[in-house]
Order: structure tokens, then C-alpha cells, then sequence
């Protein structure tokens, strides 16, 4: 699914006027009709205090339909307008009188000296202050209203987006947006629903399709694109049946050192249960028994060296190399991985303090071969790109690094993004669960196992993160959040790739 920029959204919606013969305040009534449908399936008519806080654009257009449909069908409903402008857009103007000629129960004006309302915890707030127009921070007065309506703990429903988040920017001041329960956002998804910076300000997520021209967002340059169940699945290769395992190919993981022996295991636990062909794991001699005793599908090769990779040598020819995993950042590993690197062309997958060795000796880089997979978590991110001042910026950071050096970069996080010089993609799989010691050992298995498969670099790094989320999902569903181990991702692996084929409706949230 795409993820759009609000000069996108607004043009989407202009052209949708213009191709379905609708008026502007018919699109609204549609868009907010879809609104006041999902709230009244969850209210039932409950005889909960509605509190509607609605600006003085399109938003609060949305707003008005919203509370008028919500009086027709008898809640308790308190609209208040925070008039922070006179330039009422024409659509809330119309829906402004609309309202007035409904009820004797006028809306409030909220102005900037006035005293806030009360608002309690047991009400039903719903936002539609700004929506995607919001392009500056909020005005003094707004920002204390929404201080103020986010210190009552009311249940808060934000339309399109909560208020004080812009679609395509960060947030300055933290206390200025709405902290949502439960966003329902218009058409497609946007960015800030997905950064870490900004997406806590969501809450659950429903994206309503309210019918704005398809052919527009088909051709639409997407921002990027979110990874659910139907675009991983149109990623998938099937197997054939006259095949044997040389055709699934050969991943070898090279890591691992004294006391770190499990985070190989791991991976290669991964790669297997991800349909490598061969996994043969490369390792310092200490880790020989362990290997051979956990993993009797795994083949296993040692270095000189009892306790860390000094000289990795080996004579196979493998489809992918995984390096990096447990393996240490000693000097005589650096010069072992450099070897390595010089002699080896193929797109390599690297994690952990292999990208630590990249961070500290920089000029290594230029020896990675093109379409490697590089898998930071936030810390071994800066690391290589340097600090960031938001979001934005990192992904602008992200972007200048693959290019420069022709690689594919994750940005593991609650939303992994897999970046490229030109694309990005925001997978929806996972769960807080994985955030557990050996989670990225397993995603480096799975994605090496998917490249020695034969699927691209990119297309496995796609499918893969989206693989490795949807088996912490169903690792979680038996164990818990708090009782998922690394190895129960790795083992669910196998039923991640049954769920492609379950026919249930993707959750982009
Ligand atoms: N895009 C669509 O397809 C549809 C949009 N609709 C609604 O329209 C909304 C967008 O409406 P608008 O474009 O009127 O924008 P908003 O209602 O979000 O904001 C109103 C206006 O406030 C001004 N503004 C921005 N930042 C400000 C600030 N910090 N202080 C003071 N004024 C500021 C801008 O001129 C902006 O247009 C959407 O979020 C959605 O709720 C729906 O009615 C139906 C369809
Ligand atoms: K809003």
C-alpha cells in the first residue's frame, strides 16, 4: 500500500471533484459519513458525553458532518470550534450552518483568551482540529488546548491525522499533538503514522477507502510503500518439485566467538528454517562442539583460533555470506574480514559488529560487494550515518548511504524500513516481543537464506523482514510478548510463510 505526501493527498482530491462530477462538500460528507459509521458500530448508541473539537478547514468540516450525523442519531454530542483564524474554509462553513440549523444546541467558539472546557476521563473525544493542512506549529493557544485535552485520559478519536502532526514533517514540540487512541485516516497512509518520532501519536490505525480517484494513486510516485500480507505474498517464490538442494543454495554464516557461539546458531537455525539449500556456519574452534551438537543440518568450518575469527578461509563456493553476527571487532578479525572482503563479490548480508567494523574502519566499505544487505538497529545506525536532528533527516541520511555506497540498508525499529537510493519500504510485521537478544541474528539467517534461494537482494531484504515480523507475530500469539525467544522466531519461520497464504485481510497498523 502507498504511503502518500499531503500535496499528493490534496491533489488526489481535487482531481477526484473534478472525474466523479462531485462537489467538494459531498467528497467531505462521504469521507466523514465513513467516519460517523465506524464510531456509532463501536458506541451502539451508548450514552457516553461526545466531545467534538473541530478547527476551521477541511478537518473541521469532517467534523461538524461527524457531529451532526452523531445528534441525528441521539448522542450526547458537544461541539466546540477552535477558531484560531476567520478563513473558514467554504466546506466548513456550509457544515457549520448545517449543524446550527440542527440542533438549538450550537456549537461553542473556542478563542484564545477564553477558559478551556471541561473534558473527563470518561469521555468521547474526537479531534478534528487540523487534518493533512496543518504546515506550521500550532498556534500558543491551540497547543495549550491540546495540552490540556491530552491531560483529561478521555478516549480520543483524531480524523485523517491527530492535530499537531504534519504528514511529511517532524514534530517540534512534543506536547503540542494529540495523543490518539485510535486514528481513522482517510485513503492512504502517511509517513509520520510510521517514525518512531511521530507514530506514538497514532494510536490503533484505520485507513478508510473514501473513494478518491484510483487511477491517481496507482500512478502517484509513492513516499513509500508499507509491506502487508498481499505485497509479501506477490513477492514469494513458490518451489518446484524436480529440485534438489543445490537449487535452494548455499548460505554461509561466518561469526560467532567465545561466549557469543549462540547468535550463529541462531542464524543459522534461520537461514535453514528459511529454505537454504546448505547452511554451512564458519566459526572459531570453540564453537565446533556446540555447533555440531545444536544444529546437525548445519555443516561447520573453524578458524585457527579457539575464541575469534582470525583467518577466514575456506574452500566452497557460496551463494551468500552472512557475516558479522557475535563475531567481535579484535583487530585480527578486522584484518580477517578484510581479507575476505577483498576476495569475495557476491552481495554479502551483514549485521551486528560487522557493521561496527564498517563504522570504525570506514574505508572497508568501498570493498563491499554491490547489493549487500546491511541490518543496523538504531545505535549501529548512527554509528555509520552519523547523528540525526529527526526522522526525516535519517531517512535523508539513510538514502545519501546507500547510494553512495550501492548497498540496501534496514532500519530496524518498531516499522523496519528497508532503504534504497531511490525507494523505501516500511514493513508492518512484528511485535514488541522481538525486541529480545537474538531477534537480528534470526532476520540476518532469513534474509541470507532468501538471497542463496535466488531472490534479489532487495526482494529478499522485502520479504524476509516481512518473514522474520510475521513469525515474532505468531511466536508471540503461543508464548507471549514477554515469552518469545529468538529461537521461537527462528523455528516459526516455516508457518510466516504458511500465513502468506491465509486469505485474512491485511492490517497495515
Ligand atoms: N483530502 C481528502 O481527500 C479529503 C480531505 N478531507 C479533510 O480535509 C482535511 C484537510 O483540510 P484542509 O486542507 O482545510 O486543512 P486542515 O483542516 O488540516 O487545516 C486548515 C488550514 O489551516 C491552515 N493552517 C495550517 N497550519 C496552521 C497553523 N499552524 N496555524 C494556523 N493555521 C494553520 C492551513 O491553511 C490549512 O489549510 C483532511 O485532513 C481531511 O480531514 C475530507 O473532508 C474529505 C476528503
Ligand atoms: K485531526
Amino acid at each position: 500500500m502507498k504511503i502518500l505526501s499531503a500535496k499528493q493527498i490534496k491533489q488526489a482530491d481535487k482531481l477526484t471533484i473534478e472525474k466523479q462530477g462531485i462537489s467538494s462538500t459531498e467528497l467531505m460528507e462521504r469521507a466523514a459519513t465513513l467516519v460517523f459509521d465506524e464510531i456509532h458500530k463501536r458506541l451502539q448508541a451508548a450514552p457516553i458525553p461526545v466531545k467534538i473539537f473541530c478547527g476551521i478547514g477541511n478537518n473541521g468540516g469532517d467534523g461538524l458532518v461527524v457531529g451532526r450525523q452523531l445528534i441525528e442519531a441521539g448522542y450526547d454530542v458537544t461541539i466546540y470550534i477552535v477558531n484560531y483564524s476567520d478563513q473558514r474554509s467554504p466546506d466548513f462553513l456550509v457544515n457549520y450552518d448545517r449543524v446550527k440549523n440542527l440542533s438549538k444546541n450550537w456549537p461553542v467558539l473556542l478563542k484564545a483568551d477564553d477558559d478551556l472546557p471541561q473534558i473527563k476521563y470518561g469521555d468521547f473525544v474526537v479531534d478534528a482540529i487540523f487534518g493533512v493542512g496543518l504546515n506550521r506549529p500550532l498556534p500558543g493557544w491551540v497547543a495549550g488546548l491540546v495540552k490540556h485535552i491530552n491531560a483529561s485520559g478521555a478516549f480520543m478519536l483524531a480524523i485523517d491525522m491527530p492535530s499537531g502532526l504534519m504528514a511529511d514533517a517532524a514534530v517540534e514540540n512534543m506536547e503540542s499533538v494529540i495523543r490518539a487512541s485510535y486514528t481513522i485516516s482517510f485513503q492512504v497512509p502517511k509517513m509520520a503514522f510510521y517514525l518512531p518520532g511521530t507514530a506514538p501519536f497514532v494510536g490503533d490505525l484505520q485507513i478508510l477507502d473514501i473513494g478518491l480517484d484510483p487511477e491517481f494513486i496507482k500512478d502517484a510516485p509513492a513516499a513509500a510503500e508499507l509491506i502487508g500480507k498481499a505485497e509479501a505474498r506477490a513477492l514469494y517464490k513458490p518451489r518446484q518439485r524436480f529440485t534438489h538442494k543445490g537449487t535452494y543454495g548455499h548460505a554461509l554464516i561466518i561469526g560467532g566467538s567465545y561466549g557469543k557461539i549462540g547468535s550463529v546458531c541462531l542464524t543459522a537455525t534461520a537461514a535453514l528454517r528459511a529454505g537454504a539449500g546448505l547452511v554451512t556456519v564458519y566459526a572459531p574452534k570453540c564453537g565446533y562442539d556446540i555447533l555440531q551438537t545444536a544444529l546437525p543440518e548445519a555443516m561447520v568450518i573453524t578458524d585457527l583460533h579457539n575464541e575469534i575469527l582470525t583467518n577466514i578461509e575456506f574452500d566452497l563456493d557460496p551463494d551468500v555470506i552472512a557475516f558479522g553476527v557475535g563475531v567481535g571487532t579484535k583487530e585480527e578479525t578486522v584484518e580477517a574480514f578484510e581479507q575476505l572482503l577483498k576476495k569475495y563479490k557476491k552481495p554479502m548480508v551483514i549485521d551486528a559488529d560487522g557493521l561496527n567494523i564498517f563504522s570504525k574502519n570506514g574505508d572497508l566499505l568501498e570493498l563491499l560487494p554491490e547489493g549487500s544487505i546491511l541490518t543496523p538497529h538504531p545505535k549501529e545506525l548512527e554509528r555509520l550515518i552519523g547523528p540525526w536532528k529527526d526522522d526525516f533527516e535519517k531517512l535523508d541520511k539513510a538514502r545519501a548511504f546507500t547510494k553512495k555506497h550501492k548497498v540496501i540498508l534496514l532500519i530496524k525499529g518498531t516499522y523496519t524500513f528497508t532503504v534504497t537510493p531511490n525507494d523505501l519500504f516500511i514493513n508492518t510485521t512484528g511485535n514488541p516481543g522481538m525486541a529480545t537478544a537474538g531477534s537480528g541474528d534470526v532476520l540476518t539467517g532469513v534474509l541470507s537464506a532468501l538471497v542463496a534461494q535466488g531472490y534479489e537482494p532487495l526482494r529478499a531484504t522485502i520479504l524476509g523482514v516481512y518473514l522474520h515480523g510475521k513469525a515474532g507475530d505468531i511466536a508471540a500469539e503461543r508464548f507471549s510478548y514477554e515469552g518469545v525467544v529468538a529461537g521461537d522466531i527462528a523455528k516459526n519461520t516455516g508457518a510466516a510463510i504458511f500465513d502468506l497464504f491465509e486469505t485474512q485481510k491485511t492490517n497495515y497498523s
